[in-house]
């Protein structure tokens, strides 16, 4: 079987002016409306400017709880000669909202007056003719523009709508967006726990909660096989019942990969294989006038695709403008090397640390679906550029909130998974939000000391005084105010499967065995506390089979082990019982975060240590078990 492969290497720019121009050909962007219920409106696009029906107010209404005077009858009133008015004939009361008959012509608001008796009411200053007094049209007038065309209809214009009797509005019709999730492999999200080979569809799910956001109606359609002459049926049926088609996955160079075969025979393929990364084989085309998007199976593309292409044919769609992104500018972190002759989008954390905006790349896996929740922006990488060095300044398109981002607390170093829950508790409780990176214990040395953090995490064995982190801060940090408080104590072990079914006791098995091991990176703690136990027992690291092979987290090495893909692993107990694997303790270690005093808020350190010592922190920790807090938010040394 000959494999059809992509050929293009399109531009994003040429590719998307290349489908646009052929949709303003295909009259795709004329706009189409549909009437709703004023009350059902919110959020949806005036097609024609909304014209008032009727005035308001409708009639010459009190502005004020008080008398209707005639305003020529008071013009003498003064402290020191008060005029008293006659009910009926002088005055009448009115509260506010009330009609006022067409003789009277002023408001007196009720703590002016004085009432002498029931038909008698003192005053003892003038009323200037129409105070007080909301006159016909004061808001609107009949037949006034109300509200524009093609305006974003709020809360607001709601309620003046229905103040001026408009009840029904013309609206854009929500362009309909129809999703066709395909591939064998998938399997409906919430059922058995998949097999090997199966994955849980989520594509379309996300997609369709971009629609909604984007302002389009998304139409899911069911999951269909890797099986052309069904996924063509699919796009066919979805191309008569919807405005966008959007196909997920089979785009790329696969054995079963038939979407632009699809699009070719039904339609025009317009574009297979754009220059960028992510996103690389995606399609375009045009089945009756109506775009056909191929996305990428992976999510990181997937997204990336959708966002480039459908978003702004969702907006224009609905006559509207799309929304620019906010660009800030922050200085990189470090290296970022990209490929020249494609776009390359990368997924980033920022936050602010001693004033300066810093970006922080995040995996650029197109698999990781947790980036795109991590992420606080999008740097982009042109394509005539090979990357960027660390400490450039980058434009970064912003994809939080800023104030959050303000408030963010940047963490590299060791992870540790109280500090994940430490976080939630600094967000609920304070606003602050933590953003971690894994780098290993010596890695978030270097990032403090190159002033790109806030707080490393850090488990350093100095195996010539058995002390933690103090010897390592010293040498890096010196001079630079650092200071040690303890997070957590926990064990350390080796984790093997449930059961041990290789009888491994300790480290001493791993030697010369054929047992398979998997080791953590250089400059992470627990590779140093490895090192260390083997020249305490004195194995040669050579010897055993695995230790050059390098994971990056406790949980990366614990899912290694539990999909057999290694028999034994170093690392902390609650990794062990998050996989379900059995767990052989070899020492209690300490867990601490480094800070440079005067490099932190005061009130921001106080909300941390605070919460650090806090029982609810305590508690949630202690659940996952292999943890001591016996020492948790203590200050264990303090540097010059
Ligand atoms: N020989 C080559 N192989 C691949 C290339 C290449 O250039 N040459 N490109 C790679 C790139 S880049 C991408 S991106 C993917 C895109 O592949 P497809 O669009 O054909 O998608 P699949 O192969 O079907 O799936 C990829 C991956 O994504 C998962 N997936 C698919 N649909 C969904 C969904 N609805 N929800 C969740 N996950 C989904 C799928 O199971 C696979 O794991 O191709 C590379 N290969
Ligand atoms: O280009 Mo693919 O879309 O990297 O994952």
């Amino acid at each position: 079987m000959v494999r059809r492969v992509y050929i293009d290497n399109k531009p994003l720019e040429e590719a998307f002016a290349l489908l646009w121009t052929e949709l303003e050909n295909a009259g795709f962007f004329v706009l189409e409306g549909e009437e709703v219920d004023v009350e059902d409106a919110l959020g949806r696009i005036t097609v024609v400017p909304v014209v008032a029906k009727r005035s308001s107010p409708h009639y010459s209404a009190s502005a004020m709880d008080g008398i209707a005077v005639k305003a020529k009858d008071t013009f003498s009133a003064s402290d020191t000669s008060p005029i008293v008015l006659k009910r009926g004939e002088q005055f009448i009361e009115v509260d506010t909202g009330d009609y006022v008959p067409g003789e009277f012509d002023a408001v007196i608001m009720i703590e002016d007056v004085n009432f002498l008796s029931h038909d008698e009411a003192e005053i003892i200053a003038p009323a200037v003719p129409w105070q007080h007094i909301r006159s016909v049209g004061e808001d609107v007038i009949a037949s006034q523009m109300i509200i524009p065309s093609l305006y974003v209809i709020g809360a607001y214009e709601i309620g003046a709508m229905l103040t001026s009797g408009v009840t029904k509005v013309q609206v854009v019709k929500k362009p309909r967006v129809g999703i066709i999730p395909t591939g064998t492999e998938l399997v409906e999200p919430g059922g058995k726990e998949p097999e090997p080979g199966e994955i849980i569809e989520s594509n379309s799910r996300m997609l369709a909660s971009l629609c909604r956001k984007w302002g389009a109606e998304p139409c899911r359609y069911p999951l269909v096989a890797d099986d052309k002459e069904k996924i063509k049926e699919a796009v066919l049926r979805c191309a008569s019942q919807t405005d966008i088609i959007v196909v997920c996955s089979g785009s790329s160079a696969g054995r079963e990969d038939f979407t632009a075969e699809i699009v070719q025979e039904a339609g025009r393929l317009l574009v297979h294989g754009l220059a960028t990364k992510p996103g690389k084989p995606a399609i375009l085309g045009l089945i009756e006038g109506k775009p056909v998007i191929g996305v990428p199976g992976y999510p990181v593309s997937a997204a990336l695709v959708f966002e480039l292409l459908a978003r702004p044919l969702i907006y224009r769609k609905q006559g509207l403008r799309t929304p620019p992104n906010q660009e800030v500018e922050a200085k990189i972190s470090r290296k970022l090397a990209s490929s020249m002759g494609v776009d390359e989008f990368v997924q980033v954390n920022l936050g602010k640390v001693g004033g300066e905006l810093i970006a922080y790349p995040l995996g650029r896996g197109a698999g990781l679906t947790t980036t795109l929740v991590k992420a606080d922006g999008v740097v982009r990488v042109p394509r005539g550029v090979e990357g960027f060095e660390a400490g450039e300044k980058v434009a970064v398109s912003l994809k939080r909130d800023w104030d959050i981002i303000e408030k963010t607390l940047i963490v590299i170093g060791s992870h540790d998974i109280a500090v994940d829950w430490l976080g939630d508790i600094l967000n609920r409780k304070f606003g602050l939000r933590l953003a971690c990176t894994n780098v290993g214990s010596m890695g978030g040395l270097v990032a403090l000391k190159h002033r790109e953090s806030h707080f490393a995490g850090m488990h350093l064995l100095d195996p010539k005084t058995g002390e933690y982190n103090v010897s390592y801060v010293n040498r890096y940090l010196g001079g630079s105010k650092p200071v040690l408080v303890n997070l957590v104590l926990r064990e350390q072990g080796l984790l093997v499967k449930k059961g041990n079914p290789l009888g491994v006791r300790g480290v001493d098995d791993l030697a010369g065995s054929g047992v398979r091991f998997v080791n953590r990176q250089r400059g992470s703690g627990t590779r140093v506390l490895f090192d260390h136990l083997l020249q305490q027992v004195g194995i040669d690291p050579g010897l055993i089979n695995g230790y050059d092979r390098e994971e990056f987290s406790h949980l990366a090495v614990a899912a290694a082990v539990k999909n057999d893909a290694a028999d034994v692993a170093v690392g902390i107990y609650a990794a062990a019982r998050a996989l379900d694997l059995d767990f052989i303790p070899l020492l209690q270690e300490r867990y601490d975060l480094c800070f440079l005093k005067g490099a932190i808020e005061e009130e921001t350190l106080d909300a941390l240590l605070h919460t650090i010592s806090s029982p609810e922190f305590r508690e949630e920790v202690m659940k996952f078990g292999g943890y001591d807090m016996s020492l948790a938010g203590q200050v264990i040394w303090e540097g010059d």
